[in-house]
């Protein structure tokens, strides 16, 4: 038996259908991730999982246990990273976690927790007084004081920069190495990459497709863009292009200037046989890149439509 499982679960607003049938299971220890654009349903269905807003349909069940029959037993077990209008503004970051301690049985010791956020050196800072990368390390800190074996953070990384959101993908990592399982929401693609052992990719109230990351961009088609530029401009490109059309590896090809496009089924063996071809030209490639699917191109591959974040 799966650590979660959620089965079928519908949600509508009035005429929108925010989830339509979504059915996954949760692994212990695993960090799994639902991915999708705005409005795709996954707050929502976060929010049905967590005990938070009733499923019109479907069903949930957490250790074996049910929400309508074991709601107290689950709360111990989970850990909501709390909206930012939870936290005390006007009391200091360890302040909140010692009064978000003192709702639980058996919490963890605050300077651990303060530790693994790594807001310890800000542990006497008012929260107002927070940058909004410190205020979601606070957030997933609060989520975790009651030692729960399964975190939910939804869309923790939203708005924060580069460096910011890197900081949390480290403490996701620390959560797995403790041994937790983590659901997480993001619309960040490179986020459910890096971090995630398997991703549900909803779009319109669905899932789309859900595997490890790994799996899903094997799927897709083995064509590999190759692209290629040129120092001695245009025409060796054009000549280059005309070369490569004869190569029964490559599918289709495009040129721009002195850049050159192609995509390929065996990109390594087409490169091997256009550098044949510019040395026997005298050419000179100035860049060569094979360009690796991502988690974007599975989803444009899946729903037909470009990403955005
Ligand atoms: N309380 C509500 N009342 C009315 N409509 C709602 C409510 N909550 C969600 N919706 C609608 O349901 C759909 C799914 O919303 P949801 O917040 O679950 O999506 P999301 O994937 O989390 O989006 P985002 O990335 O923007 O947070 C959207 O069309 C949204 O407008």
């Amino acid at each position: 038996m799966s650590l979660l499982e959620a089965r079928n679960l519908k949600k509508s607003f009035g005429t929108v259908k925010a989830v339509d049938g979504i059915s996954f299971s949760v692994e212990a220890g695993e960090v799994f991730t639902i991915i999708g654009p705005n409005g795709a349903g996954k707050t929502t269905t976060l929010e049905m999982v967590e005990g938070l807003q009733p499923p019109d349909g479907g069903s949930i069940s957490i250790a074996g246990l049910t929400w309508d029959k074991d709601a107290f037993a689950i709360k111990l077990m989970i850990g909501v990273q709390p909206q930012s209008g939870a936290m005390f503004d006007l009391l200091t970051v360890k302040e909140n976690l010692e009064l978000f301690a003192s709702f639980y049985p058996k919490p963890k010791s605050t300077e651990e927790v303060l530790e693994m956020i790594n807001l310890s050196d800000h542990r006497s800072k008012r929260v107002k007084s927070l940058s909004g990368g410190q205020r979601q390390r606070l957030a997933i800190g609060l989520a975790m004081i009651s030692d729960p074996s399964i975190i939910f953070l939804d869309e923790p990384t939203t708005g924060l920069d580069p460096q910011a959101r890197r900081n949390i993908w480290d403490i996701v990592l620390k959560l797995k190495e403790l041994g937790k399982t983590t659901i997480l929401t993001t619309h960040y693609m490179e986020e459910a990459e890096k971090l995630s052992d398997r991703v549900c990719i909803v779009d319109q109230g669905r899932i789309v497709t859900l595997d490890t990351p790994a799996a899903l961009i094997e799927r897709l088609t083995k064509e590999r863009e190759v692209r290629l530029t040129f120092q001695d401009g245009e025409e060796a490109a054009k000549e280059t292009e005309r070369m490569a059309m004869g190569e029964s590896t490559v599918v289709r090809t495009l040129r721009e200037g002195s850049s050159l496009k192609l995509w390929s089924v065996q990109p390594e063996e087409t490169l091997y046989g256009l550098f044949g071809f510019t040395k026997e030209q005298g050419y000179r490639v100035e860049q060569v890149s094979i360009r690796e699917m991502s988690l974007e191109d599975v989803f444009i591959a899946f729903t037909g439509k470009e990403w955005r974040d």
